[in-house]
């Protein structure tokens, strides 16, 4: 297990990363969610040995990587926001290169190479040079580097950041098959709420450096669990309507756009023949009406009062 205890960085007057706690064991999949500039690539340069922390420590089943990084350096695989590839070399040559800059037996190196290249969906490309490889391929060559050691944990830093949507369907698929094939851990940063909830077992939220909510999907949407969204459609727009659902005391967020509205309404909260009698009053005919989960956006927002993207 990896553990990140009480974890600060400063950078002159910037706290990048504030007092944070978190754990990765084997075999889950661990998603660090929060906008940009919350703190996340900080924290998994700290976590990945690349910068020291200013407070806080690190632990590698319970011992302190920060005397002995390479402890922590065999079993990890780093794949970094940046393309960092080189353009004028295959896929091949490019993953012979960093093996063997990892002091990898050639051996084992062109065995694991044949493996990573089929994981990643890039064994068909053989003779094609990384500079006329499309954004989503060098992506997934990029997640090939980190995995050629066959790390037991695996840290992505925005792996899908400006590409298409294909290719990123490819990348969050390869994740999901790599953990529940190879058992491999990984972490996932990102500020797509969707690829963690798509991905993820356990969730941290992170805002200005600090972890905000944490937890499963599940125990982190409880803290909404006392709301629900409720979403209107009329057969056209009522201001008489409007003015009456302002006027309940059990809604709140009021967002009326044409005939379409948006409230939340506590759980369990039988709105429906109050919402029934004021069509009537109105005399507006009720389209649809559709009662949303909450989502993790929707926590971000409850818990800071911002958007997750801006
Ligand atoms: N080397 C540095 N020197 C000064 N400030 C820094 C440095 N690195 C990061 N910061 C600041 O620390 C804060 C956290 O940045 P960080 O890159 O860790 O956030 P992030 O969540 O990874 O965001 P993004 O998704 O944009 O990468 C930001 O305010 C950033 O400007």
């Amino acid at each position: 297990m990896i553990e990140v205890v009480n974890l600060s960085k400063n950078f002159k007057k910037v706290t990048a990363v504030d007092q944070v706690n978190l754990y990765i064991e084997p075999g889950e999949i661990v998603g660090l969610l929060g906008p940009n500039g919350a703190g996340k690539s900080t924290t998994i340069a700290m976590l990945s040995t690349l910068i020291s922390p200013t407070e806080g420590d690190v632990l590698l089943n319970q011992k302190s990587i920060l005397k002995n990084p390479s402890d922590l350096r065999g079993v990890l695989g780093v794949v970094p926001q940046e393309i960092a590839l080189y353009q004028d070399l295959t896929a091949r040559e490019n993953l012979q290169f960093f093996g063997s800059i990892q002091k990898m037996a050639k051996q084992v190196l062109n065995k694991r190479i044949d493996i990573v290249l089929e994981q990643i969906g890039l064994q068909n490309e053989p003779k094609k040079l990384v500079k006329h490889y499309s954004g989503g391929m060098k992506r997934r060559l990029n997640i090939g580097v980190a995995m050629l050691h066959e790390p037991k944990y695996l840290i992505m830093d925005e792996p899908t950041v400006g590409i298409d949507p294909q290719s990123r369907n490819h990348i969050l698929k390869t994740v999901k098959t790599l953990n529940e094939n190879s058992n491999m851990a990984i972490i996932y940063t990102s500020h797509y709420m969707e690829e963690v909830e798509f991905l993820c077992n356990r969730i941290y939220i992170m805002d200005k450096g600090r972890i905000i909510a944490s937890g499963t999907k599940e125990e982190i949407k409880a803290v909404l669990s006392s709301e629900n969204t409720v979403h209107v459609k009329l057969e056209y727009h009522s201001k008489g309507f409007v003015n009456d659902l302002l006027e309940q005391p059990m809604l709140s967020n009021i967002n009326a756009k044409e005939g379409e509205i948006t409230f939340t309404v506590a759980k369990g909260m039988d709105f429906l023949p109050m919402l029934l009698s004021l069509c009537e009053k109105n005399n507006v005919i009720l389209k649809s009406f559709q009662v949303e989960e909450p989502t993790l956006e929707d926590v971000f927002l409850h818990l800071t009062g911002r958007a997750l993207r801006n």
